[in-house]
């Protein structure tokens, strides 16, 4: 998967050089490039953003930096060129780039979307600060493609980038390869929709707290059944919200 983040910080992501996206980027399963937005400046200033029309507090980021930052990408991911020279080249995804812009604004960020994302072959972040991004790069390149507004939550950040990160965290981590033992992306909280059963390692007894004997009977027929109780009591009591409906 190749992957393109366009921030005012690019220094952020310096820290996708460690860790399983670092090691995903080293071993070529994520190509995943940071571009500067004030690259696409043109003013003295490399200024980005401006008062918002119709007033109100706050700056809003201008649309043309972001329009030549995008274009620029498209251009090198979905070469046009080869599209005009043999039109029949399919475009990386037959529905054309996706471009996700993390916001407060936007539709949950959940499991389920991450799995989805998980299957494109590109992705192009777009991180906004101050008050936002002017609506007409939305609109504009929706027409060409995709444009997805993402929530991780109902929270006002500064701006998109530790969103970012944790998206880029919670789809590379579900790309074939990435993590060592696929097994362990499937018992997990909201795989089945569910939260997670409580987990125990060794000592057996810890500050006079036993492990739950069923986890040390061997039999695995009562454990799974002990684990998907654990998990519906878990949800019932924590995230009522994720149960399914009574039938
Ligand atoms: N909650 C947020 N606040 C600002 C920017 C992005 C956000 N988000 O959740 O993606």
């Amino acid at each position: 998967m190749r992957i393109d983040i366009i921030t005012i910080f690019p220094e952020f992501f310096s820290v996708l050089d460690v860790s399983l996206v670092g090691k995903a980027r080293q071993s070529g399963l994520i190509d995943l490039r940071v571009h500067n937005l004030r690259d696409h400046t043109h003013d003295r200033h490399h200024s980005v953003d401006d008062t918002p029309y119709g007033g109100g507090a706050g700056m809003v980021m201008k649309p043309e930096p972001w329009g030549d930052a995008i274009d620029d990408i498209l251009t090198h991911v979905y070469p046009v060129a080869d599209l005009t020279d043999a039109p029949d080249l399919p475009t990386a995804t037959d529905a054309g780039p996706l471009l996700i812009f993390p916001s407060p604004a936007g539709e949950l960020f959940t499991q389920a979307m991450a799995r989805k994302l998980a299957e494109e072959p590109n992705l192009i972040f777009g991180c906004g600060r101050y008050e936002g991004i002017d609506q007409r790069v939305f609109d504009h390149f929706a027409e060409a493609g995709r444009v997805r507004l993402v929530s991780l939550g109902d929270y006002v950040l500064n701006g998109g980038e530790v969103a970012v990160m944790a998206m880029i965290e919670a789809v590379g981590r579900l790309i074939p390869g990435v993590v060592g033992n696929p097994e362990s992306l499937v018992e997990e909280s909201h795989e089945d929709g569910l939260l997670e059963y409580p987990s125990y390692t060794k000592p057996a007894a810890w500050r006079g707290r036993d492990v739950p004997p069923v986890l040390l009977s061997g039999n695995h027929g009562a454990i799974a059944a002990w684990r998907r109780e654990q998990q519906l009591e878990r949800t019932a009591r924590v995230r009522p919200d994720l149960l399914p409906p009574a039938n």
